[in-house]
């Protein structure tokens, strides 16, 4: 099980988060990965932990103000990149520009996706990875796993009927070490939160206590 955590903007430290993940995997062998702020992305590399960016664009170098290129997200150190988050949506045109562009980079991807339907097109675009978070659920209490199992299981299969080798991820509302475990047992390979770490008063507890049933 991968855990990608998505720092978002939210006030936390994120060179406490970063190290907290990276001591948490190698003490417990699960795979996490943390998401900063862009102008973050080289001080959280550092740490050692993976890292990962929140966003980047279809566009190469040029007249482009504002863009976020996958090539120095790649030279400050992350391994891989959101797409499409719920909170940084693009056009399909510009989703499929992101992916080449982090590809060409060297990037992992990971295209989220409200839906099973939507994650069935991300699915084509040829990402490494998908993540279907029902927007509704994100930042609640609530995990998508235990609130909506069956988007979760009808996105696995969306993707498989798709591609088989692209990696499935759900998110939203995901806090406990029962939450990933439950998401795991409906198929995704992978979890993607947020609120349940950055915002927690302990984030290394809180990162402990989500890999304790792996
Ligand atoms: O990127 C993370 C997701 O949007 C989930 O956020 P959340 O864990 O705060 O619900």
């Amino acid at each position: 099980m991968f855990i990608l955590v998505n720092l978002k903007a939210y006030p936390c430290d994120p060179i406490e988060v970063a190290a907290a993940a990276r001591d948490v995997a190698a003490a417990s062998g699960v795979r996490i990965a943390v998401s900063p702020q862009a102008a973050d992305i080289a001080r959280v590399a550092d740490t050692g932990v993976e890292t990962w960016a929140q966003h980047v664009g279809p566009n190469g170098v040029g007249s482009h103000t504002g863009s976020t290129l996958a090539e120095p997200v790649a030279d400050a150190g992350a391994a891989g990149t959101l797409i499409n988050h719920s909170e940084r949506r693009l056009r399909l045109a510009d989703i499929d520009g992101a992916v080449r562009a982090a590809e060409r980079a060297g990037l992992a991807t990971c295209v989220c996706a409200n839906n099973p339907a939507q994650i069935g097109a991300a699915a084509a675009l040829g990402p490494d990875s998908v993540a279907v978070e029902p927007p509704e659920l994100i930042g609640g209490d609530v995990s998508v796993a235990t609130a909506d199992p069956g988007i979760v299981e009808d996105a696995v299969a969306a993707a498989a009927d798709v591609d088989e080798s692209v990696e499935v991820y759900c998110g939203a509302g995901i806090s406990s070490g029962a939450d990933v475990e439950t998401a795991g047992e409906l198929g995704a390979s992978g979890i993607l939160l947020a609120s349940g770490v950055a915002k927690a008063d302990d984030p290394r507890a809180a990162l402990e206590a989500l890999v304790e049933p792996l």
